[in-house]
C-alpha cells in the first residue's frame, strides 16, 4: 500500500503485467507448448541488457493473449493488484499492432479490456482509459492503419480510448516519424503522449513536443541534459511519467540510486511514479514508489506531492481529478 493516497498511474503497458503463470495457463488452454517447462524458468530469463533484449520476449510471451476473454482476464488481474497498491486511476497502454499481427482484430482488444474497465469500477471504485500506442520500430503506414481501426473499435465497444502513444524501440526511431498520425489522432479528439528520452536523448523529447504535441512524456529522464527544455517543461506543466524499476532492469542505470529523481523533482517538473511493464520489472505502483521512497528518502510531503502531480498530470475528467485531490493531505 501507498500510505492511502489515491495515485493515478499515467505509464502502464497491460501486455506488461502479463504474469509467467498466465503465461503458462493460457497457453495450456489453448494446447500449446512453450519453450520453457514452467513459469520460473521463463522468469529466471528475465535478465535483460537494454529495452530492445526485453522488447523480444514481451512481444513473444504477449502471443498467449488471443481471445477478448484473454485481454479481459489479464486487465481484470491487474485491476485488482493496483487496487492493493492504491491506485485509484489508470491510464493503460496497448499495443494493437502487436496483436493484429497475429490476427487478434483491435476490437477483440479493446472489447475484453473495456470489460475489465468496467467492473475495475464496480469492484475497486478505480477509474480507467485506454492509450493506443504505435509501435515506433514499424512502418508509419501500419500506425496510420492502427489509428483508424482503434478509432472504429472504440466507437463498436464503447471502450473509453483517451489517447494515443508511441512505445517500442526508441535509439534510431525518431518521434518525427508518426507527425500524421499524432495530427489525425488529435483532430479525432485524442490525448497524445509519447514514450521519450528514456535510452533516446533529449532532442527525442523536443521532437515528441514538437512535432508530435505529446501532452506527457512518458520516461523523459534524459531531459536533464538539455536545461532549456527542462525550463519548457517546467513552464507548460508537462508531466515526466518516470518508472524507476524498469529504468534498473532496462539498465538505464546501474542502481536505483542513480536515477536522478531528486534532481526531476527538485528543478520544479511535474513527476510521477509509474510501474511500465511490472510483471517483468519486479514490482507494482507500491513497490516502484517504495523503492524510490527508500533510495532518495521521500517523506509524507514528498509521496503527497507525487500523488498530487499524477492526478494534475492524468487526463481524467475535471469532476474526478477534483475528488481525488480532495483525497490528499
Ligand atoms: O519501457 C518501454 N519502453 C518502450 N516500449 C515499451 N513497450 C513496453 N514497455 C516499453
Ligand atoms: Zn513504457
Amino acid at each position: 500500500m501507498t500510505s492511502g493516497l489515491p495515485f493515478c498511474e499515467l505509464h502502464l503497458h497491460i501486455e506488461g503485467t502479463l504474469e509467467p503463470e498466465t503465461i503458462f495457463a493460457l497457453a495450456a488452454e489453448q494446447g500449446r507448448t512453450l519453450r520453457d517447462a514452467g513459469p520460473e524458468e521463463l522468469a529466471a530469463r528475465y535478465d535483460f541488457a537494454d529495452l530492445p533484449d526485453f522488447l523480444e520476449l514481451y512481444y513473444e510471451n504477449m502471443g498467449v493473449l488471443r481471445s477478448e476473454r484473454d485481454f479481459e482476464v489479464l486487465a481484470e488481474a491487474y485491476f485488482a493488484r493496483a487496487h492493493r497498491a492504491g491506485v485509484a486511476h489508470v491510464e493503460l497502454f496497448v499495443d494493437p499492432q502487436a496483436h493484429t499481427e497475429r490476427g487478434v482484430a483491435e476490437r477483440t482488444v479493446l472489447a475484453g479490456l473495456q470489460r475489465a474497465i468496467e467492473a475495475a469500477g464496480d469492484r475497486h471504485g478505480i477509474s480507467a482509459g485506454i492509450i493506443a500506442c504505435v509501435l515506433r520500430d514499424r512502418p508509419v503506414d501500419d500506425a496510420e492503419r492502427m489509428l483508424d481501426a482503434v478509432l472504429d473499435a472504440a466507437a463498436e465497444t464503447g471502450a473509453p480510448l483517451l489517447g494515443i502513444g508511441l512505445d517500442s524501440a526508441e535509439l534510431g526511431f525518431p518521434p518525427h516519424r508518426f507527425a500524421g498520425v499524432f495530427d489525425r489522432a488529435a483532430e479525432a479528439g485524442l490525448h497524445r503522449v509519447a514514450h521519450a528520452g528514456e535510452e533516446g536523448p533529449a532532442d527525442y523529447v523536443r521532437q515528441a513536443l514538437d512535432v508530435l504535441g505529446a501532452e506527457r512524456i512518458d520516461h523523459g529522464i534524459r531531459v536533464l541534459d538539455d536545461a532549456e527544455l527542462v525550463a519548457r517543461l517546467v513552464r507548460e506543466r508537462i508531466s515526466l511519467t518516470v518508472c524507476p524499476l524498469s529504468n534498473v532492469r532496462l539498465r538505464v542505470v546501474d542502481r536505483i540510486e542513480e536515477l536522478p529523481f531528486r534532481a526531476l523533482l527538485d528543478a520544479g517538473l511535474l513527476v510521477t511514479v509509474n510501474s511500465d511493464d511490472p510483471a517483468y520489472f519486479g514490482g507494482y505502483l507500491d513497490d516502484n514508489v517504495a523503492a524510490v521512497r527508500g533510495a532518495f528518502g521521500l517523506g509524507e510531503d514528498d509521496l503527497a506531492r507525487l500523488a498530487r502531480n499524477s492526478v494534475e498530470a492524468s487526463f481524467a475528467p475535471e469532476a474526478r481529478k477534483r475528488e481525488l485531490l480532495d483525497r490528499l493531505p
